[in-house]
């Protein structure tokens, strides 16, 4: 198969599909790899790494008029649309369920879209669990950062210091993200609460910290308790695939205090709080009733080299298995792939996708046919 590696658009996005190493490993399996000139040299890998490998070098056009299947990190942005040619596999992240646009462009072009964070095996999803590690530690220290007065908080340490209170951090949502935010906002010595509406999480998650945390289970009545108490509220909550729950209402910020922040990791899935709107590394962060939203949807893109190498060490597997089998045969032969498929010859074939834009749903084995 001929496989294509463009280089990220979007603000401040230094991560990339392919490492060196990953265009070795298809090339031994007879594949062709075009990659962008520079495509990963702001994390140290140069062109000539690439060329190393056995990767054609090339400009943009030509990556995406040459490939079969094109190779991404982060969902295409309206300026890339255009470069896509009808009937290519595109293998990145989507969240389709918050971009209806890039749906319809996918549908419109024939695309087999295979989303990373959709594909699913008994033990999770295997491609999203290490950026939402990333995400979740980013999440505890940026929202200690911009609790600091000049960056706009309240000025609450979240250790403290002997014979002050400590900093009281929110956690909605206890899986691979909240539980990285929770080590390393206890790691700072921050008083931690993690809700979730799954009672074996956070029995989990309680005996992994050995009772130091607090846990309660996700109501809204158990929400507006804490709500005034939080000097940082981290939205980590996720329905595979589906729009975020607005857990936190506009009219619920008057219970906090002002200068609070709230950390909205789930805004690639639509947000978790009903005031956010998506924000860059550029100007991540704006004030509504005298809160701090911080909502960047590529949180780790700001740590571009560890997270191209966490998230490929998961990716690669996957890809080799579409670039080997073709996407029909991969996607039967895997249930965890054909979980990952979100749109195919036309239809929508992730049920939440369909779900969030009232547009009709064809399940994945009856697309394949
Ligand atoms: N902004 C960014 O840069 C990044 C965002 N993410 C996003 O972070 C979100 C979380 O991802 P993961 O932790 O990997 O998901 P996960 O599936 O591991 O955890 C989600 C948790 O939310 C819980 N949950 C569902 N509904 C809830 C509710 N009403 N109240 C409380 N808890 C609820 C689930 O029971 C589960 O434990 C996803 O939307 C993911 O796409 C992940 C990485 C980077
Ligand atoms: C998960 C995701 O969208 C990201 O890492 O940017
Ligand atoms: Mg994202």
């Amino acid at each position: 198969m001929i496989i294509g590696c463009p280089k990220e658009v979007k603000v401040q996005e230094y991560r990339v599909g392919l490492t060196p190493d990953n265009v070795r490993a298809y090339v031994q399996e007879g594949h062709t790899v075009y990659v962008e000139h520079n495509a990963g040299v702001a994390i140290g890998f140069a062109d000539e790494d690439y060329k190393a490998a056995g990767a054609i070098l090339a400009s943009k056009e030509e990556v995406f008029a040459n490939a079969e299947m094109i190779i991404k990190v982060k969902e295409p942005i309206p300026s890339e649309y255009s470069y896509f040619k009808p009937n290519t596999v595109l293998y990145t992240y989507l969240h389709l369920a918050a971009d209806r646009e890039l749906t319809e462009m996918l549908i419109e072009k024939n695309i087999s879209a295979v989303a990373y964070e959709t594909i699913k095996t008994p033990a999770g999803l295997p491609c999203l669990q290490p950026m939402s590690q990333i995400a979740g530690r980013l999440a505890a220290l940026e929202s200690a950062k911009y609790s600091q007065i000049t960056f706009g908080g309240r000025g609450q340490l979240f250790s403290g210091v002997p014979g002050t209170p400590k900093g009281k951090v929110l956690i909605l949502g206890g899986g691979i993200v909240g539980l990285n935010a929770a080590q390393i906002a206890m790691g700072m010595g921050a008083d931690v609460t993690i809700m979730d509406i799954d009672a074996n999480r956070l029995a989990y998650i309680d005996q992994m910290f050995s009772m130091r945390i607090k846990t309660l289970f996700s109501s809204r009545e158990n929400l507006l308790a804490e709500l005034p108490e939080a000097d940082a509220v981290i939205g980590a909550v996720l329905i595979p695939g589906a729009k975020a729950p607005k857990l936190v209402r506009r009219e619920d910020l008057k219970l906090m205090k002002q200068g609070a922040i709230l950390t909205d990791v789930a805004i690639d899935q639509g947000g978790c709080f009903e005031t956010s709107k998506a924000t860059t590394h550029n100007e991540p962060v704006y004030l509504v009733d005298g809160v701090v939203h911080y909502c960047v949807a590529n949180m780790p893109g700001c740590v571009a080299r560890t997270s191209t190498i966490a998230l490929t060490n998961s990716t690669l597997k996957y890809g080799i298995e579409l670039a080997n089998k073709g996407v029909e045969a991969a996607c039967r032969a895997d249930s965890a792939l054909k979980a990952g498929l979100n749109t195919y010859k036309g239809h929508i074939t992730f049920q939440g996708v369909a779900q969030a834009f009232d547009l009709p749903y064809v399940e994945a084995d009856v697309a394949l046919g």
